[in-house]
């Protein structure tokens, strides 16, 4: 109801000021129109970075936009990606306040969408200092392993059905329990959990799953501020923050009794996860902190599951409908490791596998989990390309239009992981061309741990298995959902049969 009221008075606003407006607007010989209050929000269809790609092969890889009343920058090459991300790389540091930022983030008080400033830097160099280091990544390395030979065994039992399933269940276990063992030493699947216990982590990862979506979606409410009293989605927001935030401080309440009981009995164990480093730090307001450390655990959980998740997908989909390349990347695993091992292929064991890193770079390529990377602002006026753009402009990277732009890469739509032997091309930050994980200063401090999360277990799948689509199917359908990170819109379903020796 509200929304059709906020869509009615919408329609009667632009249909009265357009005809006004586009007697008496000086139009840019080269862009759209924006129309009045909406601006160029006509422009944006389901899938806004197909829809920004179309934009920036009509009109160049630089483009200002005004979508309602928010101006709006979306770079489309490795030229402008770099102009962005490097050199003005401190002017574009900052985020948006949105309506998802304030209801589902906790008010910004997160740090994937904080704005620039000391609450971001100290969120960051922890995680950084803390979390996501070498050590770190090493000490967890046996956890890794336990969750993979969970999926891998899951997967057999699975297999002697030869009935196809979907692989995301089974995946999304695996990233969570990976990831809530190295945050909270916990895992969540598979540990003798109670049936409710299950149903509220379900429920949690749902909530991720929508809360993904509505962070990447364009919210009326937040380019036409007075429509969003209006906006449907908020109240979906707040139903979603609600389950969410209950699951997270949950966590944190076992986290303070657990240091609690240790202080009574003066036990000191040495270890402590990453939520006790976090609760030990001293702050002058417990409710801050406690609100902090749940808007933090809900950002590693989220940035850390579904992005793996999503890569391993489009991985595997992508070598199902190109059994050649399957079969290459088998052909690969099987010189290296042979076909009768039956153990796990390990972390330390996935160098010289150019085939698989090449595949994982043309997945990223076609498939980067966060297409348009997330909003980044500036925070001062400045002049990009001869173009001036005003402080407080969001500029999206259409790292997806990158990956499909034929100047840079022959046959662009199709996958080919060959390009990428022999390429020094990689996906670290440094060439412009493949930016999966951004660059610069807000940049993915996870890159690590989620390149050996994929790497690991897409070896492991193509070794242990055999795989081939659902009978009957000739190709997954490629279409996608968009949210902050682009998932498939039809989970993969596959067959898998035990390789044989
Ligand atoms: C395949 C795996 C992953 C991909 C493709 C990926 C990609 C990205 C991208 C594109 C960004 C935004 C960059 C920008 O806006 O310029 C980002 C930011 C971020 N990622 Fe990742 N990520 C992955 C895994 C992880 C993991 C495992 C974690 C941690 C557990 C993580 C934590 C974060 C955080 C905290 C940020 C926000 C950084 C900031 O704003 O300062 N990511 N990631």
């Amino acid at each position: 109801m509200e929304f059709l009221v906020g869509f009615a008075i919408l329609l009667i606003l632009v249909v009265f000021s357009s005809v006004f407006y586009l007697r008496v607007a000086s139009q840019s010989p080269s862009l759209p129109t924006p129309l009045p209050i909406i601006g160029h929000l006509y422009l944006l269809g389901k899938l806004p970075h197909h829809s920004l790609l179309a934009i920036a092969r009509k009109y160049g890889p630089l483009v200002k936009l005004r979508l309602g009343s928010v101006p709006v920058v979306i770079a489309s090459s490795p030229e402008m990606a770099r102009e962005f991300l490097r050199n003005q790389d401190l002017t574009f540091a900052s985020r948006p306040t949105l309506l998802t930022t304030k209801y589902i983030l906790y008010d910004s008080k997160d740090m994937v969408f904080a704005p620039y400033g000391e609450h971001w830097r100290s969120m960051r160099k922890l995680c950084v200092v803390e979390l996501l280091t070498d050590r770190r990544l090493a000490s967890s390395h046996q956890a890794r392993l336990e969750e993979l030979q969970r999926l891998l065994a899951k997967i057999a039992k699975v297999a002697e059905t030869s009935k196809p399933f979907v692989l995301l269940d089974l995946l999304t276990e695996f990233t969570f329990n990976v990831i809530t063992r190295m945050v909270m030493n916990k895992a969540y699947f598979g540990s003798g959990e109670t049936t409710e216990e299950l149903a509220a982590t379900r429920d949690f990862i749902h909530m991720q799953e929508q809360g993904t979506i509505l962070l990447g979606e364009f919210h009326i409410g937040d380019y036409i501020p007075f429509l969003k009293w209006f906006d449907s989605s908020v109240a979906k927001m707040k139903a979603l923050h609600k389950i969410q935030d209950e699951f997270l401080q949950k966590v944190v309440d076992q986290h303070v009794l657990a240091r609690q009981s240790r202080e009574q009995t003066q036990a000191h164990d040495g270890g402590g996860d990453f939520v006790d480093t976090l609760l030990s730090l001293d702050s002058p307001d417990p409710n801050n902190q406690a609100r902090n450390i749940k808007a933090l655990i809900q950002n590693l959980l989220g940035a850390g599951t579904d992005t793996s998740i999503t890569t391993i997908q489009w991985a595997m989909a992508e070598l199902l409908n190109n059994p050649r390349a399957l079969e290459k990347a088998q052909e690969e695993l099987r010189a290296k490791f042979g076909n009768a091992r039956q153990e796990i292929i390990q972390e330390h064991e996935l160098k010289d596998l150019p085939y698989l890193h090449a595949v994982i770079k043309e997945t990223f390529r076609l498939h980067p989990p966060a297409p348009l990377l997330i909003p980044h602002q500036s925070t001062q006026d400045t002049t990009v390309a001869g173009l001036a753009i005003a402080k407080g402009t969001r500029l999206f990277v259409n790292v997806y239009a990158i990956g499909r732009d034929p100047a840079l890469w022959k046959s662009p739509d199709d996958f080919l992981p060959e390009r990428f032997l022999g390429s020094s091309i990689d996906v670290h930050g440094k060439n412009f061309e493949l930016l999966p994980f951004g660059s610069g200063r807000r940049g993915c401090p996870g890159m690590a741990l989620g390149l050996i999360t994929v790497q690991l277990a897409l070896a492991n799948l193509l070794h242990r298995f055999q795989w081939s689509l659902a009978p009957g199917v000739d190709a997954h359908p490629m279409a996608e959902c968009f949210g902050v990170v682009t998932t498939m819109e039809i989970p993969l379903r596959a067959r898998a049969s035990p390789n044989k020796d």
